[in-house]
């Protein structure tokens, strides 16, 4: 039978466990806080910041949210950021992307102090992070929620053949480099395919676990896995559907075909998306353990 993983529980359970941190923090006169800002004019962008900000109140984080308006100047977002980094009460900071045209995404993540760079999307946090475990700050919230449900699910990565679909900054390129690392979450034979490879399918039939980060609807079915694979999600599209919003939630995998294959595979939604959420709060947690200088245990 095909396993289901559930992302809910599991990301339930890091929030459960992510409370005991917390409250270690608080004894010792620290509300963990973390920063949203939004600046953009993307749709789906309001409902994760919103589900991001319910998440703190949840877990008792601080949670502080900031709205730009989409036409304000690029230097009012760095303003801002310059706030939230000198504010000792903000212990993480997240810039939602994307944003608006008018400001440099690169430029704006790079604002962000390293120290309260929850997302991982600062290049010294890139860079200590591709150096090695050792050297390791942060890891991105996607990649490190995947390695969690990996770890979980007790999908062997040492000696497995990982095929990342996608090579984004924010999650392939990242997921790649964890899962070739030299430690118990890695150690897989890593291959990157993205849209100039010539035969997908070549690739994924051959691999034991499958992460499709493409942002495109569907794009992988079960035709192109093999047998008994692990399938990762990543893909979260609105298409447009007869529902009460006008649109349903479809991954980068053709579920129903992927799943009469498949050994393990994520939902869409409910699968690598509310883990995502939940590795931005325990990125938060840490970030508040080092910037206080108090220990505690992280899930
Ligand atoms: N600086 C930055 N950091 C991010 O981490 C970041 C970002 N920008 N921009 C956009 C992407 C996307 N992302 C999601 C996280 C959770 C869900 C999530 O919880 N999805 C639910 C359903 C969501 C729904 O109902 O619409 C699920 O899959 O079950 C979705 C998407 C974080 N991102």
């Amino acid at each position: 039978m095909t396993e289901v993983i559930d992302g809910n529980a599991v990301a339930a359970e890091i929030r459960e466990d992510l409370s005991d941190a917390i409250s270690t923090l608080e004894q010792a006169g620290t509300v963990p806080g973390l920063a949203t800002v939004l600046m953009s004019d993307d749709p789906a962008s309001e409902t994760y910041v919103s589900m991001k900000q319910r998440d703190c109140e949840e877990v008792g984080i601080n949670g502080i949210h900031v709205e730009l308006d989409n036409d304000a100047p690029a230097d009012e977002l760095y303003e801002t950021i310059a706030d939230l980094n000198a504010d000792d009460e903000v212990h993480g900071i997240l810039v939602q992307s994307p944003l608006v045209e008018q400001v440099n995404e690169r430029e704006a993540f790079r604002a962000v102090a390293p120290e309260k760079d929850v997302d991982c999307f600062h290049p010294e946090n890139v860079g200590r992070m591709v150096a090695g475990p050792s050297h390791a700050r942060f890891k991105p919230c996607t990649p490190h929620g995947i390695l969690k449900l990996l770890d979980h699910y007790d999908v062997e990565t040492e000696g497995a053949e990982a095929v990342v679909v996608g090579r984004s900054n924010i999650v392939g390129k990242p997921m790649a480099n964890l899962l070739a690392q030299n430690d118990a979450t890695g150690n897989a034979t890593v291959t990157v395919c993205h849209s100039r490879t010539e035969d997908l399918e070549a690739h994924t039939k051959n691999a034991d676990i499958v992460v499709a980060a493409v942002g495109v609807p569907e794009f992988i079915d079960g035709t192109m896995l093999k047998e008994g694979a692990t399938v990762i999600d990543v893909g979260i599209n609105r298409v447009d559907a007869e529902t009460e919003k006008g649109y349903k939630l479809v991954g980068d995998v053709e579920f129903a075909s992927a799943r009469e294959v498949a050994d393990t595979i994520t939902p869409v939604p409910g699968g690598v998306g509310p883990m995502t959420r939940a590795m931005l709060l325990w990125n938060t947690v840490k970030a508040a353990s080092e910037q206080t200088g108090v220990d505690v245990d992280l899930p």
